[in-house]
């Protein structure tokens, strides 16, 4: 590949945020596979820690869609839709990344807003990018969310890193399609659309017939835009 100037540090760890993903290139671990790992010091992989801050609040927008409440997620440095966090550093485990990371990207207070280890949800293994990425789910109420985004502005990566923290949009619209299941066409970093998925369903704010719904709702579309780009091409 032509030297396009990653540079000394980026040079190393741009082949992990690579697009083009499918869910079926993650492997969902298990908690034995996760001690085994922690007992090697987490070698021989590399590892990424990412978590969603959300709170709950059924709500009638508008007087006509079901709000289910908001989950945090931002816009990437990289273009990509993805959740606070990233690359574990040499010597750190799994969740003092994330804190650390959740500090530099968004400003989490460490002193009332720290995750702890038994908020993992789920961690996957990329056989491909020797990588493993471990999620996490916090919820808030809706003052102590409001008060976390207003507080992104003074992070210290913002701007930079994390180019802003949007909420996720947790109600479909009329036509079955906006709302959350436009939310899912985006282009998401590593497996952060699954992610997404994944902590919603744990979090319960979606049935499992309201999730299948809005999937559908998305592939469907997704399916449709590519038949009428062929047909331009
Ligand atoms: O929200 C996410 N969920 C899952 N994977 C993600 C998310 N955001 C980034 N990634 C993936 O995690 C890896 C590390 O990316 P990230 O950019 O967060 O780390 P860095 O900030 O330390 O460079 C990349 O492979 C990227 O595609």
């Amino acid at each position: 590949m032509t030297d396009i100037g990653w540079g000394p540090v980026l040079s190393e760890s741009e082949g992990y945020g690579r697009l083009g993903d499918n869910s079926d290139d993650y492997t969902l671990l298990t908690h034995q596979d996760i001690d085994k790992l922690a007992r090697a010091g987490y070698k021989p992989h590399q590892h990424a820690s990412h978590g969603m801050i959300f709170f709950r609040k059924q709500n009638k927008l508008w007087d006509l869609y079901e709000q289910k409440g908001f989950a945090m997620m931002q816009m990437r440095f990289d273009g990509t839709l993805g959740f606070p966090g990233g690359l574990m550093d040499e010597g750190e485990a799994p969740i003092q990344c994330l804190n650390r990371e959740l500090h530099e990207e968004i400003g989490l207070d460490l002193t009332k807003h720290a995750f702890s280890d038994d908020e993992r949800i789920a961690s996957y293994l990329h056989e491909g990018k020797n990588l493993v990425l471990h999620f996490y789910l916090k919820e808030v109420s809706a003052e102590e969310f409001f008060a976390l985004e207003t507080n992104t502005l003074h992070a210290p990566e913002y701007g930079i890193e994390t180019l802003g923290i949007i909420r996720v949009p947790l109600f479909t619209m009329g036509d079955g399609l906006r709302g959350f299941p436009a939310f899912l066409t985006n282009h998401f970093a590593g497996n952060a659309r699954s992610e997404l998925i994944t902590g919603l369903m744990a979090a319960k704010l979606f049935t499992q017939e309201d999730m299948e719904k809005a999937i559908k709702a998305y592939k469907d579309f997704i399916k449709n835009r590519s038949l009428i780009e062929n047909m331009l091409e």
